[in-house]
């Protein structure tokens, strides 16, 4: 199973965004989207997923994307965007059930397993205990474990997350990384954005980098991509950078301790690091 984009550009009126961006999702891998902000990322997203309507093509195993309805598209392609807000007074269970709505016939409502499998990835995120609450009422990292398990209840074969890490404490981070890699080894294939390019570097099998032109910069291993040259030229304001393999604090079954890691190279003393 393959996601394949060919030649997508996108423009918010007269102004680019994306320009002929090529690219090949595929199942079993772990792929990171990685850029400035502003760069086009959550964009790209929007594209795949047919919310813009844009230039060149978006194929499921040769299957235009665009060609067919919502509910189709959701059945196979599940989405956690970046930031998510809604008005109504949804419970926990209520968002994570609309995860499973894709696979419901009709207008029949979720049967007993829908629910059944959405109390397990509560479980799975540690929310089963807040499965009552209202949503709005949630923190933002716990609003933002609700939108990874409304993901998860969808159960698709591509998984597209827009920086699913961005509120989440450290151990949450690693469990969201371990996730979505065991899913892509599971056979599905995930597309990650994220900022942390040491991340990329410890959980992803690949990266692909766009720039501040709405141009891919780079596809390969994270090893081959996130190179100090790339990130120098990403972000220019970071300043000098080093490798290391000096690593203070990663989970033992990362490629971190085996693996260069990217690091400003004017850092405080090792002994006032955190
Ligand atoms: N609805 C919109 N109308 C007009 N311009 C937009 C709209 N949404 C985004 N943009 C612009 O398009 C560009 C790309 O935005 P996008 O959100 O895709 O970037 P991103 O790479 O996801 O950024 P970030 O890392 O900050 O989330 C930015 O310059 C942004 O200001």
């Amino acid at each position: 199973m393959t996601l394949r984009v060919r030649g997508l550009s996108f423009a918010y009126g007269d102004r680019p965004v994306l320009d002929g961006i090529d690219l090949d999702l595929r199942a079993g891998e772990l792929c990171a989207l990685f850029g400035p902000n502003g760069s086009g990322k959550s964009t790209l997203y929007r594209c795949l997923l047919g919310h813009l309507r844009h230039g060149g093509t978006v194929t499921l195993d040769g299957t235009d994307l665009g060609r067919l309805r919502p509910a189709e598209v959701a059945r196979r392609v599940s989405y956690v965007p970046q930031q998510h807000t809604n008005p109504f007074p949804f419970t926990v269970l209520d968002m994570v059930l609309m995860g499973r709505t894709p696979h419901l016939g009709g207008v029949f409502g979720p049967r007993r397993r829908d629910v059944e499998a959405c109390d397990r990835v509560l479980e799975q995120v540690g929310l089963a205990a807040d499965r009552d609450r209202h949503y709005h009422t949630l923190s933002g990292g716990q609003r933002q474990l609700v939108l990874i398990a409304r993901a998860l209840a969808q159960d698709c074969d591509v998984l597209l997350l827009d920086e699913p890490t961005a509120s989440l404490d450290f151990g949450n981070q690693m469990w969201v990384w371990r996730t979505v890699r065991d899913l892509a080894r599971a056979g599905r294939a995930v597309l990650v954005c994220t900022h942390e390019p040491n991340h990329v570097l410890w959980f992803c099998d690949r990266v692909v980098a766009l720039g501040r032109q709405g141009r891919l910069l780079a596809d390969g291993t994270p090893r081959e991509v996130v190179t100090t040259d790339l990130v120098t030229r990403l972000y220019p304001s970071v300043g000098a950078l080093t490798t290391s393999t000096d690593v203070t604090v990663a989970p033992a079954d990362t490629h971190a301790p085996v693996t260069d890691r990217v690091l400003p190279a004017h850092r405080p003393p090792a002994s006032v690091r955190p």
